[in-house]
């Protein structure tokens, strides 16, 4: 698979979904430790999704779960759905249950996007602005903002994928992913359900250090092969989550599958 040079991706296969979960939660604590160690702090933002959620269980499990000082990571979601608090289709109850409710995690700093019936009431573009004032107001307080985009500098943004190529909450050919000011939308009629969510824009996404890419199953590997061949980002919103420094593919065989190696 291709190798690391700039901004050319990095991809590593794993050989089943399993073995992917593992292997991702033991990089996410290698990095985000690396991290704490360079500058005494580390963030990442979280996505939802099967491989999203398995890596938290995974990460929970691990023996060297707490090679990460929780009570100086800053917790992020990448995409919400926008449905009340207690639902059990909300990423933050999926990954509060996978793994922050069993980590000593600073709670002033888990940013959850809102729930439908918590403060915005039932208006996503009242929560999705309200999350972007978050992300440009953490920025300013780490003083990282990343140029124009305001949001902090991540350390590591999870994304999953779909099989039409949407990632986060952004599917093809939808305002949001021609979105290019905003860093945070709400997101209507998703094919995916349920249909209203909140998400960051690809303007937020690329203002990230490393953005890894997690994905399995022969569904997606259409979806796999064609961003890394250079896919059009309108028409196939994954090829477009890039971090600044580093963008890593990672994902299983079946993903895999219809990769063209590289020369
Ligand atoms: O909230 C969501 O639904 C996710 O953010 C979404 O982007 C997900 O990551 C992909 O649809 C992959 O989901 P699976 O890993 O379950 O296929």
């Amino acid at each position: 698979m291709s190798t690391p040079s700039g901004t050319e991706p990095t991809v590593v296969v794993h050989p089943d979904a399993d073995v992917l979960a593992a292997a991702v939660a033991a990089r996410l604590l290698s990095s985000l430790a690396d991290a704490q160690a360079r500058k005494g702090h580390a963030s990442v933002v979280l996505t939802g999704g099967g491989t999203g959620i398995a890596v938290l269980e995974h990460l929970r499990h691990s023996p060297a779960r707490d090679a990460v000082d929780w009570s100086r990571l800053d917790v992020y979601w990448g995409d919400e759905r926008f449905v009340p608090a207690a639902d059990d289709d909300r990423n933050e109850k999926q990954a509060r249950a996978a793994l922050l409710d069993h980590v000593p995690i600073d709670e002033s700093r888990v940013h959850p996007m809102a729930a439908s019936d918590a403060a915005f009431g039932d208006d996503p573009d009242a929560a999705a602005s309200a999350y972007a004032d978050v992300l440009a107001a953490s920025a300013r307080s780490a003083s990282t903002a990343t140029g124009a985009v305001r949001v902090p500098s991540f350390d590591v943004l999870l994304l999953g994928l779909g099989g039409e190529g949407h990632t986060a909450s952004i599917f093809p050919a939808s305002p949001a992913v021609r979105e290019n000011t905003a860093t945070v939308v709400a997101v209507r009629d998703c094919p995916k359900p349920p249909p209203t969510r909140l998400s960051l824009t690809l303007p937020a996404i690329r203002a990230a250090e490393e953005v890894w890419l997690l994905t399995a199953g022969e569904a997606k590997a259409d979806a796999v092969a064609l961003a890394l061949a250079g896919a059009d980002e309108v028409s196939l919103p994954v090829a477009g989550a890039k971090g600044k420094r580093r963008t890593v593919w990672l994902i299983d065989r079946a993903a895999a599958a219809k990769v063209q190696p590289t020369r």
